[in-house]
């Protein structure tokens, strides 16, 4: 074995030469044997960051204790122990430990399926490793958290670096360290320089990548220095864990929990006031007050919540084509009513195939094809890229002949990256006699016409000739490059985008990218669904108009990257809500653009897959990609695809907005039933001698209304749930609830006055009786499902009204203070459901 020594126990952050640092982690660059990273991942552990574990049991129940209505209802609870009102109290702390106990295992089950789902898309690292110590060392991919420290990583443009690094070779290589140092913009990062002071060790150091950081271009060998809880990110987490805005979601359900939370504490002082003023009862109406608070909170909402968004998301990911990485996420898709796309390998195949080649007179011409293959070769040769672009591949296999004859070999490259719209390679001939140092380099540049004609030496006229070319072959729909070279003196320094100027026009290429098959139809869907499509990409406005309108989008104009920069936000804002394509769009002006649609009350989806898509997927409420997109654009999305697919992504659409109509299902049977209960209420307990309902029968009837209304989350939306854009909103909530809360209230004065006749404990069965069956009516036709109701439901309903029939005649019945309920009355209130039943139905269809 050739790394001798032992690593030290715990490496530390990589500083000393490349050598002692090797040294020090008993490795090479040939990687560690599969036998050693095994020994090493039980002596270190595994490369997780610590947000990633599970919360523990009493941790889940502490966060749900934090919900506003636990807190809501555990202040009650202590007012009533401190009135000593016991039973009240007792009620309220079942209340509260259910209702946790079911939102905890809610939870559990949801960050398990999760957790599940986010695995099926989880990070890979490239590491070079060997079999055993005589084997050659191989490269493959590795689930990060299988990382040791010695490992050797290989990085390329949007990986994310996987641990703390200490680099061997770098070529063009620049980060981006915004998780650790909130710094936007990219660092460039080289192998460890003999002039380095060997001891500094810390963030500024080029020749460090740490975890968490992502490869913006360039590429980079790295051995790791630190794993798991020992890379620098674990310990910028551990001391400012990172919390997400609040998104769609978010801000729905926080809406409509404070609405209500505002509502309850004005009901609670209104019923005592009301007591004292028209009855002259004085604290001892008390714990009524705040039953009837308690009556009005749907504490059932946060596990409503996440088991209808968790079973929409296991839904799903059995399908195999989408996986939801963040619950709430399913819900913002099923919001979204603009969706923003790349062109590239969404809209058209991105199998793009040569259609044309030609020289600077417009002739047909090969010689053009065999520059830009030559440079699209050596490119992909020294910047050492994974896996040559579309493009480059589309130009190396339409090239005639083998490309290794070319007299060339390689010296520089400057290859394409976010922003950067031209590829560079500089070229030399091997066998030319005046090489040496006297020689001559060519640069062969190819990628925008609009960028390399800027670099070409051109009279005005000829450059505005050769533009005009590139918009006609582009507004035909095809892809156009333009290509130029210049010969410069051999040299040492290496080259830099300075050097990219005076080239002269070589040609054009063109290339036919066909639309991707199904994405005319994925566009129809999505429009029916409510769902506004923008196009943002780096590509020609032509050729995005183009392919949008074969596609029977409706373009209009396009808006380049140049507009955008020249407006200010508020112009953005207004520009955005009516453009279809933005073209020629940097990563920057697609995050403007997803921003200004967000500003303009829109719920913004994102769909990319590079690095260039980075911010606008950060910027978007939901973010998606597919699951070849580059690691750190996986890890931005919400939401991952199998394929860049905008039919399943309409799907899952779909599935956010049927989830949605389930929790709107829920807030308004729930609030209606139990606004109306407590107007009912109030109005009763000024009318009659006594309370119309005791305090324990309250808290009774919610528990039973809370566990069959977790049925709904298990419901089948019709098809009009999924017709537009799917959003809570609080203020429509208030008035549905406010109109059939009214609707609940009448049937219950009705019902008061059939239970005039009976006494204290007949009238509190019969009410009783009355609302548990009301309450299972509602259910079923104010739900937004199909016909027929699934199982869980119907079973549910059945339930609360079996419980309402029999449970005032049994002992638990008598202990809660009800007599059973003479024959005669069931005809009666049978009478008064009848006509509330067809009341609803009437209100509802209106
Ligand atoms: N390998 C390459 N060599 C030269 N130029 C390239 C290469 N790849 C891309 N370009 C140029 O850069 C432009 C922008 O590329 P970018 O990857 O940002 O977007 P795109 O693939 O054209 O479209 P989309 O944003 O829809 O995916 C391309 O239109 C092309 O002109």
């Amino acid at each position: 074995m050739v790394w001798a020594p032992e690593p030290s126990a715990a490496p530390g952050p990589g500083t000393g030469t490349t050598l002692q640092v090797l040294r020090a982690l008993a490795s090479g660059p040939r990687g560690l044997t599969e036998a050693e990273a095994e020994e090493r991942i039980g002596r270190y552990g595994e490369n997780a960051l610590p947000g990633r574990r599970p919360a523990s049991w009493p941790h889940r129940f502490a966060r749900s204790l934090r919900d506003p209505f636990t807190a809501v209802l555990l202040g009650l609870g202590v007012v009533s122990a401190l009135l000593a009102s016991w039973g009240t109290a007792l009620v309220i702390c079942v209340l509260v430990t259910v209702s946790c106990v079911l939102r905890a295992t809610g939870e559990h089950r949801a960050d398990r399926s999760a957790a599940a789902l986010r695995e099926l898309v989880a990070s890979t690292a490239t590491v070079r490793r060997r079999a055993t110590d005589t084997s050659p060392p191989a490269v493959r991919e590795l689930p990060v958290d299988q990382l040791v420290p010695g490992d050797v990583v290989l990085l390329a443009p949007g990986d994310l670096v996987p641990a703390d690094l200490h680099l061997l070779r770098a070529r063009g290589l620049t980060v981006h360290e915004a998780a650790l140092t909130g710094e936007s913009a990219p660092v460039a990062k080289t192998a460890r320089a003999a002039s380095q002071d060997p001891a500094a060790a810390g963030l500024d150091l080029p020749h460090q990548c740490f975890q968490g950081s992502s490869v913006v271009s360039g590429t980079g060998t790295g051995v790791v220095v630190a794993t798991g809880r020992r890379t620098l990110l674990s310990g910028a987490l551990a001391r400012a864990p990172r919390r997400r805005p609040p998104g769609p979601f978010d801000r729905s359900v926080n809406g409509i929990a404070w609405t209500l939370i505002r509502f309850m504490l004005l009901v609670a002082p209104l019923a005592l006031v009301a007591g004292a003023l028209v009855r002259g009862r004085g604290l001892e109406t008390l714990p009524f007050a705040v039953a009837v608070a308690v009556g009005l909170t749907p504490e059932m909402l946060p596990v409503i919540v996440t088991a209808s968004l968790a079973r929409g998301a296991a839904l799903l990911a059995r399908g195999g084509e989408v996986v939801v990485r963040r619950l709430p996420a399913l819900h913002d898709l099923g919001a979204a009513d603009v969706l923003c796309v790349d062109k590239t390998g969404t809209l058209t195949e991105d199998r793009p195939v040569l259609a044309l080649a030609e020289d600077a007179a417009g002739r047909p011409d090969d010689d053009v094809l065999r520059w830009a293959a030559l440079g699209a070769l050596w490119t992909l040769h020294l910047a050492e890229l994974p896996v040559p672009d579309a493009l480059d591949d589309a130009v190396l296999d339409a090239c005639p002949g083998d490309l290794d004859d070319l007299p060339y070999e390689g010296v520089d490259a400057l290859p394409c990256g976010p922003g950067r719209r031209l590829a560079t390679a500089v070229v030399r001939r091997p066998g030319d006699p005046r090489f040496a140092l006297a020689g001559t380099h060519t640069l062969v540049v190819k990628g925008a016409p609009e960028d390399v004609l800027d670099r070409c030496a051109l009279d005005p006229a000829d450059r505005e000739r050769h533009r005009q070319r590139a918009a006609g072959l582009a507004a035909e729909g095809l892809r156009v490059l333009a290509v130029a070279r210049a010969e410069r003196p051999a040299r040492e320094r290496p080259y830099t985008e300075a050097d990219e100027h005076d080239l002269t026009f070589t040609g054009f290429l063109a290339l036919r990218d066909a639309p991707a098959p199904g994405a005319a139809e994925a566009l129809a869907g999505l429009a029916r669904h409510g769902v506004t499509v923008k196009v943002l990409t780096g590509d020609h406005p032509g050729t995005a108009v183009r392919v949008c309108r074969e596609l029977g989008l409706a373009p209009g104009d396009a808006v380049t990257g140049d507009r955008i920069d020249a407006l200010d936000d508020a112009a953005l804002v207004r520009l955005a809500a009516t453009t279809t394509v933005f073209a020629r769009c940097t990563p920057a002006h697609k995050a403007r653009v997803v921003t200004a649609l967000r500003g303009a009350g829109h719920t913004t989806g994102f769909l990319g897959d590079g690095v260039n898509d980075l911010a606008a997927l950060h910027a978007a409420d939901v973010g998606v990609c597919p699951r070849d997109g580059v690691d750190v654009a996986r890890e931005a999305a919400d939401v991952v695809l199998a394929a860049k697919d905008l039919t399943a992504l309409d799907r899952a659409i779909v599935t956010g907005r049927r989830s949605t109509a389930n929790i709107g299902s829920y807030l308004r049977i729930t609030l209606s039933s139990n606004v109306g209960n407590v107007i009912a209420m109030l109005a009763a307990g000024l009318m009659l001698p006594f309370l119309p309902m005791l305090p324990a029968q309250v808290l009774v009837q919610n528990l039973f209304f809370d566990a069959a209304q977790l049925a709904l989350a298990f419901d089948r939306p019709g098809p009009a749930a999924a017709a537009a854009p799917a959003v809570l909103r609080p203020r429509a909530l208030l008035r549905f609830v406010t109109g059939f809360g009214l609707l609940n209230a009448a049937a219950d004065v009705a019902t008061f006055a059939v239970l005039a006749a009976g006494d204290e404990g007949v009238f509190h069965a019969g009410w009783f009786t009355e609302n548990l069956l009301t309450q299972a009516m509602v259910m079923m036709l104010l739900r937004a499902g199909r016909l027929p109701a699934p199982g869980a439901l119907r079973a549910a309903v059945a339930g609360l009204a079996v419980a309402g029939l029999l449970l005032p005649a049994s002992p638990v019945g008598a202990a809660l203070g009800m007599a059973p309920l003479p024959l005669p009355y069931y005809g009666a209130l049978g009478a008064v459901l009848v006509v509330y039943g067809c009341a609803l139905a009437v209100a509802r269809r209106r």
